[in-house]
């Protein structure tokens, strides 16, 4: 017996993360019928393996992810900094956030595959090479390349040499995997809200990590998000500061800190019971999101504030931290929500005691590949007011449909 305890015990220590939520379901449900005997030891089986994955640590991922986003986040501060420095003309230009795009694909792509060798190294990630290697793609890829070498020569730690071309054609490749139920992936969106980074707002570099189709960890850059947050989480003086790090890890909270690295900060959604004291968020893009439905819902609701319109998965970020209660998002009939848009922003939103579900009340399920395939929206709030919120949204949806 003693041998069976100390066997099974080292196991849940030393192993792989992936193999441990396994090797514990299996010695809980091998080895812990036979325990029950020993009464001091009250040890109670997980009733599932998302249980089993609550008490597994993902700490040397979280910080190779943490490392990843802030270094992307730096390489499209610069080019966003470059780009609003320049001319009306090249303004409407959008070559700036394609080169920012690939290059921040490739910096956290090469980061996490160097960083946590792996056999099974899977991404799923928004950008493929396709266009770049075009003939004409030619310059825009040595861009991009110089950029790349330029960050992570910039972090000091790193003692690489410089990559090629055809090393970031191949890291940004990486990110092909199709995701799905079994094993670790992870899923990136290099620059969420493409929109916001254009235009000088709001845009987030989000990083998810699935094991066995749950989101187990997300991270967060948001280089525009001011630090001082209304809930007031962080108590150094930040006045005009911008530039947040989210990062959750299943089981233990959600914390911030600034992107250029202080102490990080336990942040909690909004306690607040009563919508009409809620304010809420939404797409700042009417083609992303329905603003005419949410308006009928808040009205339902007598949300008093008007919505807080911001880009990206920076949304998801404001309110695990208070800023705001509720965000909702309804896209245009036929859109087809994809992972990268969710999975960091989800699971910090969560891990601060929030609730993120579609229009009919269903966790959103990240195992089925490279799409979320929900019904009909997005929403997020905290705990006690997710009934009166999903209420609203249903009935305000049946008034719509019955309308049209
Ligand atoms: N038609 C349509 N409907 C709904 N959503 C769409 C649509 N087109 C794009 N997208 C996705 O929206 C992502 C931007 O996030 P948000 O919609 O939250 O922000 S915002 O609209 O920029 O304010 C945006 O992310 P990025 O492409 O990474 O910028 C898209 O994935
Ligand atoms: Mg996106």
């Amino acid at each position: 017996m003693a041998i069976i305890l100390s066997t099974a015990l080292l196991g849940c220590i030393y192993v792989h993360p992936l193999t441990r939520i396994l090797y514990l379901d299996h010695y809980y449900y091998t080895y812990a019928p036979k325990l029950k005997s020993i009464s001091s030891l009250s040890l109670k089986p997980p009733r599932n393996s998302v249980r089993a994955a609550s008490i597994m640590s993902y700490d040397k991922e979280l910080a190779t992810a943490k490392k990843a986003c802030s270094l992307a986040a730096r390489l499209c501060q610069k080019v966003q900094r470059a780009l609003l420095q320049s001319d009306v003309q090249s303004k409407s230009d959008k070559s700036p956030v394609t080169v920012a795009d690939y290059g921040s694909q490739a910096v956290v792509s090469f980061i996490l595959e160097k960083e946590l060798p792996s056999r099974s190294f899977s991404l799923v990630a928004e950008e493929d090479s396709g266009d770049l290697r075009k003939e004409e793609s030619q310059e825009t890829l040595q861009r991009i390349t110089k950029l790349v070498n330029e960050t992570l020569a910039s972090d000091g730690t790193e003692n690489v040499s410089l990559l090629s071309d055809e090393d970031v054609l191949t890291a940004i490749d990486s990110g092909k995997s199709e995701g799905g139920s079994f094993g670790q992936h992870w899923v990136l969106d290099p620059i969420d809200g493409t929109k916001g980074f254009l235009r000088g707002d709001q845009y987030a570099i989000a990083l998810g990590l699935l094991d066995e189709g749950k989101v187990v960890l997300g991270v967060l850059a948001c280089p525009n998000l001011p630090l001082q947050t209304s809930a007031g989480h962080v108590q150094h003086n930040v006045q005009d500061k911008v530039g947040c790090l989210f990062f959750a890890q299943v089981g233990t909270g959600t914390y911030m800190q600034s992107l250029d690295g202080s102490q990080p900060t336990k942040v909690d959604v909004s306690s607040t019971e009563n919508a009409e004291d809620a304010s809420f968020f939404e797409s700042f893009e009417a083609a992303h999101s329905l603003h005419d439905l949410t308006s009928m819902i808040a009205k339902k609701l007598s949300i008093k504030a008007p919505p807080v319109r911001i880009d990206s998965q920076a949304k998801y970020g404001a309110l695990s931290r208070g800023d705001g209660t509720i965000y909702m998002r309804f896209p245009h009939r036929g859109y087809r929500e994809k992972i990268w848009d969710h999975a960091a922003g989800c699971i910090v939103v969560t891990e601060a005691g929030g609730v993120v579900s579609d229009a009919a009340g269903n966790p959103l399920d990240f195992s089925r590949g490279r799409y979320l395939d929900l019904d009909t929206g997005i929403i997020v709030t905290n705990q006690k007011l997710m009934p009166t919120l999903l209420k609203a949204v249903q009935e305000s949806l049946k008034e719509k449909a019955s309308s049209l």
